[in-house]
């Protein structure tokens, strides 16, 4: 393939941009014991010239995702010092936001749309317990009004739209035609058919998060969880590598394990649809947001994301033109694929890829919910073991706590 064009963004000196001060990362924890090793894929490879390389870089994402259903990426296209950037811009969001910006821009997810300002309340529009963590998400509406973007970042929305556009359309777009080779389809099948467009995130979004620290009443209640144990509902989530440990993955020894840090590297997760579009070959990545170890529960930890969704009207089913499922069928043995299958089997319609989404986020439960989370209300004990258990339009979904 043509390289890849690497990352350009607008500069950061540009007249009437206010000083934004570095991001310092902060240490990494001593603790080793109970991470992941995930394997790392370099992006840059597809731009070989040797097809022998191209092939083996295939054949390695073809293990990572069939095995775990997360890898590192690596080489992508962004420097570390682009990176640290919009890190820095995420800091700066939250010493410089203004309350009358967070009143305005308040999220209102019982819409379906996580879109705007999340208070560090809960998951809901009416506070509730603490939770400590901070978000501003961008979907469609808020790259298309500046109104809807906090005051503190209109001067950076050049670089803030120009990262996301280079993601979705660089590194998702790439990523996506290694999926669509592992499928052993056209290179932009996914891009084409599956991934939204429309916007720098599509019908997706991209989010600058903050998690501070919690009071003891808060890790109390949620028993250290940041997050519920969940699956992302879009195709593909990029996730940056962050020095705060506290993303886990849900391991094939159904064990959960920190993902390590590895500087500028995304960690790379599938979603839902990625699942049911691969007739189950890829697996949804399972994982948790969970404090960190001793070392670091006192640091505040930024994270950045992007969420890759596909087209909304979209009802999900398998590539059936795939080589690779005409070949070995599709795998049934778990997940929201064989859920979605069992429906289709009953004659029954799947939700689309919005209703989906949004079903997902206005219904979202806290991690502190002492009522909700206990078995015989949220949680069920399958095999000795404690699962979170929830139903969405007919679909049950059953999850690690
Ligand atoms: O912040 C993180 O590392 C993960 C967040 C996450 O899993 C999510 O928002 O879906
Ligand atoms: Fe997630």
């Amino acid at each position: 393939m043509a390289p890849a064009a690497p990352f350009n963004p607008p500069s950061a000196d540009l007249p009437g941009k206010p000083f934004v001060p570095e991001w310092v990362p902060p240490p990494v924890t001593k603790e080793t014991h109970k991470f992941a090793k995930l394997k790392s894929i370099e992006l840059s490879l597809l731009d070989s010239e040797d097809p022998a390389v191209v092939d083996a870089l295939i054949q390695n994402v073809k293990t990572a995702i069939r095995d775990d259903g997360f890898l590192f990426l690596e080489n992508y296209g962004v420097s570390l010092e682009q990176l640290h950037r919009q890190f820095a811009l995420a800091q700066y969001l939250y010493y410089n936001i203004s309350d009358e910006d967070k009143d305005n821009l308040l999220f209102d997810p019982e819409t379906g749309r996580w879109s705007g300002y999340k208070h560090p309340y809960g998951f809901k529009r009416q506070r509730g317990p603490t939770d400590g963590i901070e978000q501003f998400n961008w979907y469609k509406p808020d790259w298309e009004d500046i109104n809807r973007v906090p005051k503190c970042l209109h001067p950076f929305m050049d670089e803030i739209e120009s990262f996301c556009n280079y993601l979705t359309k660089s590194v998702n777009r790439r990523l996506l035609t290694l999926f669509s080779r592992v499928l052993e389809l056209p290179d932009d099948y996914l891009w084409d058919n599956v991934q939204s467009h429309g916007s720098p995130t599509g019908e997706g979004y991209f989010r600058y998060a903050l998690f501070r620290p919690v009071e003891k009443q808060t890790e109390e209640a949620s028993k250290g969880l940041r997050m519920h144990g969940h699956t992302d509902f879009g195709l593909t989530t990029l996730l940056f590598s962050v020095p705060i440990s506290c993303l886990q993955i849900w391991g094939r020894d159904e064990e959960w394990y920190y993902v390590p840090y590895k500087p500028g590297a995304l960690v790379i997760n599938i979603g839902d649809t990625l699942e049911i579009v691969s007739g189950g070959h890829f697996k949804a990545t399972r994982h948790r947001v969970f404090k960190p170890p001793v070392d670091q529960l006192h640091e505040e930890r930024l994270s950045l994301v992007l969420f890759n969704s596909s087209v909304g009207d979209l009802r999900m089913a398998p590539a059936a033109e795939s080589p690779l499922i005409q070949r070995e069928g599709c795998v049934e043995e778990q997940g929201v694929y064989k859920e979605f299958k069992n429906l289709t089997s009953k004659g029954q319609l799947v939700p689309t890829n919005r209703q989906w989404r949004e079903i997902q986020i206005s219904t979202a439960t806290d991690p502190t919910d002492t009522v909700r989370n206990r078995v015989g209300a949220d949680q069920v004990v399958i095999d000795g073991k404690v699962m979170h258990q929830r139903e969405y339009m007919g679909v049950k979904v059953v999850l690690p706590v």
